[in-house]
């Protein structure tokens, strides 16, 4: 196995003095693509967030390519898409400004943008079906296209390390398509994506390894669900208290099989 490109190792987390993560463990290799699961509030957000650096870990530890968070400063290596924001920011910018936003990373400084950072922007705008919406103020579009200008941003930076969190919801099922070749060719390219999801929808060819979260610690890692597993799931012996009916947890499967 190859190093680690991401190693959560005993990460707590508390937020507002309530513990959220409970001493997670997660190594995630170079070229790996993990479909993050779980119940509404199991922590998966957060998990993206202490393993990005957004959120400050109560105990244990974070590595980014080998290097502890607190001493890592490679960030033009890390994408990320948070979770859908919903209403517009007010903030009067474009949708290929916020796009190019994307580069910075990747600029030498102060240097005017080049050919590659254009056709970077270019592609991550088509793959999102924002071209023809480039030059419009990012307030005017809806929350499903102001996500997909977020994932177009992260797209844009040619991220070594994608973290996308329910990159799809409020998404129309092309763009998921068309998200899903992407992320498959920067997949090829040997990039390593962690994918925060409720529904897998065009991505489920796509993930080699599915972690399931509940109540803050990781109580499923291995391979990702087969089309047996996720029949059982719908089985209707069983009772969920969550919205995650459409991917399901292997956990269920084994619960089933008890
Ligand atoms: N800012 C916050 N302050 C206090 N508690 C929070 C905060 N953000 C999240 N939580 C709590 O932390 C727990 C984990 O939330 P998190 O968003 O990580 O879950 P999730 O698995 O991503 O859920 P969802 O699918 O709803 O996004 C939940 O109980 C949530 O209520």
């Amino acid at each position: 196995m190859s190093d680690p490109v991401l190693s959560l190792h005993e990460v707590r987390l508390s937020l507002a003095g309530r513990p959220v993560l409970h001493g997670v463990d997660l190594d995630v290799s170079s070229g790996e693509f993990v479909a993050l699961l779980g119940a509404n509030g199991s922590g998966k957000s957060t998990l993206v967030r202490a393993a990005t650096g957004l959120r400050p870990v109560s105990s244990g530890t974070v590595e980014l390519f080998g290097t502890p968070l607190p001493a890592f400063r490679d960030w033009s290596r890390v994408g990320f898409v948070p979770q859908r924001v919903g209403a517009a920011s007010g903030v009067p910018a474009s949708v290929r400004e916020i796009v190019t936003s994307g580069r910075l990373g990747r600029r030498r400084l102060l240097r005017p943008l080049g050919a590659s950072d254009r056709r970077a922007v270019a592609d991550a705008l088509d793959v999102v079906g924002l071209t023809d919406r480039a030059t419009d103020s990012v307030a005017t579009l809806s929350g499903g296209q102001q996500q997909r200008v977020l994932i177009a941003r992260a797209l844009a930076g040619e991220p070594d390390l994608f973290f996308l969190d329910e990159p799809t919801a409020g998404v129309d099922l092309a763009h998921q398509h068309a998200l899903a070749d992407c992320l498959g060719t920067l997949k090829e390219r040997g990039a390593t994506v962690v994918l925060v999801a409720h529904e897998l929808g065009p991505m489920a060819p796509l993930v080699d390894r599915a972690v399931v979260m509940r109540h803050g610690e990781v109580a499923y890692d291995g391979p990702p669900l087969d089309e047996e597993t996720l029949h059982a799931h719908h089985h209707p012996r069983l009772h969920r208290h969550d919205h995650t009916p459409h991917v399901g947890s292997p956990l269920d499967s084994l619960e089933e099989r008890r």
